[in-house]
């Protein structure tokens, strides 16, 4: 792969309370290549959407992005910029696409108003020319009816043609790296194939690389080309889509299978994974999925688990894993790697 677009490494971001320090992101890395679409999935509370902040420079206090935690942009690292530098950044090279088009979106303005702006700040357009590029956006987002549209408000839209708008606000800063966060979570499926259709066309047209942030593994198989896990604040297992698909590795990425209605044969029946992600205040020294994990054992508990290579561009932090060896030998791999590879406090 050329040089990632963007590459996050040992990120890890807290959130300080009274009473403990919850580690939301603890230790994640990935890379995200130049026109390619990188899935993060995993249940509620994992940390994905603080992940997203954490790449956009909206960690506000009590949270913090810890020191050692990397964020590089096209060769910039994002971690040292200050909040103009982050606005500047927000305005053209990173465009962020949200569940909800509401907290985007103003109600008392109209959508062609806010596109206009967003055009006016950030491309130098003004007047007539902007009005245009305004339609031409709306157009490439497939607003039908769009000098009409442009005169309404949000509240005049549909939720799908909002998400649509919001996408072709996001695009008046012509960004060349999106972050979509469960972009398609509130509509319905018909709507939610309309709009991932839609962001894969905009991606070929533009040359959009794309971090798409999801819970649902039926749209990280439409969207992705590679996907990363995540658990609790981890990344627990990363692959290309179909690598995934056909040869799913850590057991919680299994559950997480089961759980698409229509993948089981006959014989299975639809499962969930029982209890919840649980809230990271301590450095791991353990499994986390642990107490969830059918194949847990004893040393799930006390050892933690590191990437292993487990197929071609595809790693899980298992203690199953090498599978070649034994049990025994596997705990003290592990434990080995956690020391030299750099677990950290
Ligand atoms: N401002 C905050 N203060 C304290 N804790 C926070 C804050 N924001 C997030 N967290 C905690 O960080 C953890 C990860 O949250 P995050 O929103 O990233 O999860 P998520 O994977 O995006 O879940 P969802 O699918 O529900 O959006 C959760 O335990 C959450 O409670
Ligand atoms: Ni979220």
């Amino acid at each position: 792969m050329s040089e990632p677009v963007l590459s996050v490494s040992n990120l890890r971001t807290v959130f300080h309370t009274d009473r403990e320090t919850i580690r939301a992101v603890d230790g994640v890395s990935f890379d995200v290549g130049r026109g390619e679409t990188v899935g993060i999935v995993g249940e509620s509370g994992s940390g994905k959407s603080v992940t997203a902040r954490s790449i956009m420079g909206l960690v506000e206090s009590p949270g913090e992005i810890l020191p050692g935690s990397s964020i590089r942009f096209n060769g910039q690292e994002l971690t040292e910029f200050d909040d103009a530098q982050y606005r500047e950044i927000r305005g053209s090279g990173i465009g962020m696409v949200f569940q909800d088009p509401q907290k985007s979106l103003n109600p008392v303005y109209t959508v062609g108003n806010q596109i206009i702006e967003a055009l006016e700040e950030n491309q130098d357009l003004t007047g007539e020319e902007a009005r245009e590029e305004a339609i031409d956006l709306l157009e490439a987002v497939a607003i039908p009816d769009a000098p009409r549209r442009l005169d309404e408000y949000p509240h005049e839209f549909s939720g799908g043609m909002r998400q649509r708008a919001m996408i072709a606000m996001m695009l008046a800063c012509d960004p060349e790296f999106l972050i979509c966060d469960e972009p398609t979570t509130a509509l319905d499926v018909t709507i939610e194939a309309q709009i991932l259709e839609l962001l894969q066309e905009l991606q070929e047209e533009r040359g959009l690389s794309i971090l798409f942030i999801t819970h649902d593994m039926g749209v990280i198989a439409e969207i992705a080309d590679r996907v990363n896990v995540m658990y609790a604040g981890e990344i627990v297992e990363t692959a290309p889509v179909e690598e995934l698909f056909a040869s799913p590795t850590h057991p919680y990425t299994e559950g997480l299978l089961d759980a698409i209605p229509g993948r089981q044969d006959g014989s299975e029946q639809l499962r969930t994974i029982e209890g919840d992600v649980p809230t990271a205040n301590e450095a791991a020294s353990h499994c986390r999925f642990a107490p969830r994990c059918e194949h847990a054992f004893d040393a799930c508990e006390q050892a933690h688990p590191q990437h292993v290579e487990v197929g071609p561009e595809h790693t899980a932090a298992c203690l199953l894993y090498p599978g070649e060896k034994s049990r025994s030998e596997r705990v003290e791999h592990h434990r080995a790697q956690a020391e030299t590879g750099g677990d950290h406090e």
